[in-house]
C-alpha cells in the first residue's frame, strides 16, 4: 500500500500551519518528519490518520489501514495488559496477541491492571496495540517518550520487521532510532501564519 499526500494544507483552529506538502509514504518505508516545536508534525500526523481533515489537498491509500498511537497510549486503565489487547485485537479481527506481548516483554506484566504500569510500562503498552490492529501504516507521534534504552531497541525492532513485512511507517520522534529512514522536514511547508494568535479547535486541546 502506498500512501499519497498530495499539495495538503494543514490547519489548526482555522488558521493553516502547513502549505503546499505532498509526499509518498511507500511499502516498506520509514518517514521521519522533523521541524521545530509547532512545525505541524503532529497536525499533519493526525491528518494522516484521519483524525483531522485537511484544509485543502488529499490523501490517497489511507483507507482503513492506517493505525495511531498519539501522545496519550490510549489504554484502559482497568483492563489488565492481556485484556487491552484482546480488546485492541477484536476490533481489528486479529487473533494472536502472543506476538505483541513477545514483542514488548510484556508477559511478567500480563495480568496487571494496565492503570497501575509506569509510565513506559504504560508506554510499551501501547506501543504493542499497533501490532494487534493488523494495519500496514503506522503513524506514530514521539512513540519513544517515557521508554528505557531497551525498550527504545524493543520498539526499533518492531519497527524494522513492520517494514520488512511491508508495512510503513510515519513518525515524528527527536530520537535516533537506528532505523533506515527518509525524512521529511515540515519547515520549508510553514503556513506563513502559524506565529499569529488564532482561534482553537477544542476537540484537541
Ligand atoms: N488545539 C489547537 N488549537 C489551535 N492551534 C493549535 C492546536 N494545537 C496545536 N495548535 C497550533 O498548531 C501549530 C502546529 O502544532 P503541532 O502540535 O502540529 O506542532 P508540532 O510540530 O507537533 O510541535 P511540537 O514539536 O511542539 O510537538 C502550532 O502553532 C500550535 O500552536
Amino acid at each position: 500500500m502506498t500512501l499519497n499526500a498530495h499539495n495538503l494544507t494543514l490547519a489548526r483552529g482555522g488558521v493553516p500551519v502547513v502549505t503546499g506538502l505532498s509526499f509518498t509514504l511507500s511499502s516498506g518505508q520509514a518517514l521521519i518528519l522533523r521541524g521545530p516545536n509547532g512545525a505541524g508534525k503532529t497536525t499533519l500526523l493526525r491528518t494522516v490518520a484521519g483524525l483531522l481533515p485537511p484544509l485543502a489537498g488529499d490523501i490517497s491509500g489511507a483507507d482503513d489501514g492506517v493505525a495511531y498511537a498519539g501522545h496519550a497510549d490510549g489504554i484502559k486503565a482497568m483492563l489488565s495488559v492481556r485484556e487491552n489487547l484482546h480488546f485492541w485485537a477484536q476490533i481489528f479481527g486479529v487473533n494472536d496477541i502472543e506476538p505483541a506481548i513477545e514483542a514488548y516483554a510484556l508477559a511478567p506484566l500480563a495480568d496487571r491492571l494496565a492503570g497501575t504500569l509506569s509510565a513506559g510500562q504504560k508506554r510499551r503498552l501501547g506501543l504493542a496495540r499497533l501490532l494487534v490492529t493488523g494495519c500496514p501504516v503506522w503513524v506514530l507521534d514521539e512513540p519513544t517518550v517515557s521508554l528505557d534504552t531497551d525498550a527504545v531497541a524493543m520498539f526499533a525492532r518492531v519497527v524494522e520487521a513492520h517494514l520488512g513485512q511491508g508495512g510503513s511507517a510515519l513518525l515524528a520522534t527527536h530520537i535516533d532510532l537506528g532505523v533506515e529512514a527518509e525524512v521529511l522536514d515540515l519547515t520549508p511547508f510553514r503556513a506563513a501564519s502559524t506565529l499569529r494568535a488564532g482561534a482553537s479547535d477544542e476537540a484537541f486541546l
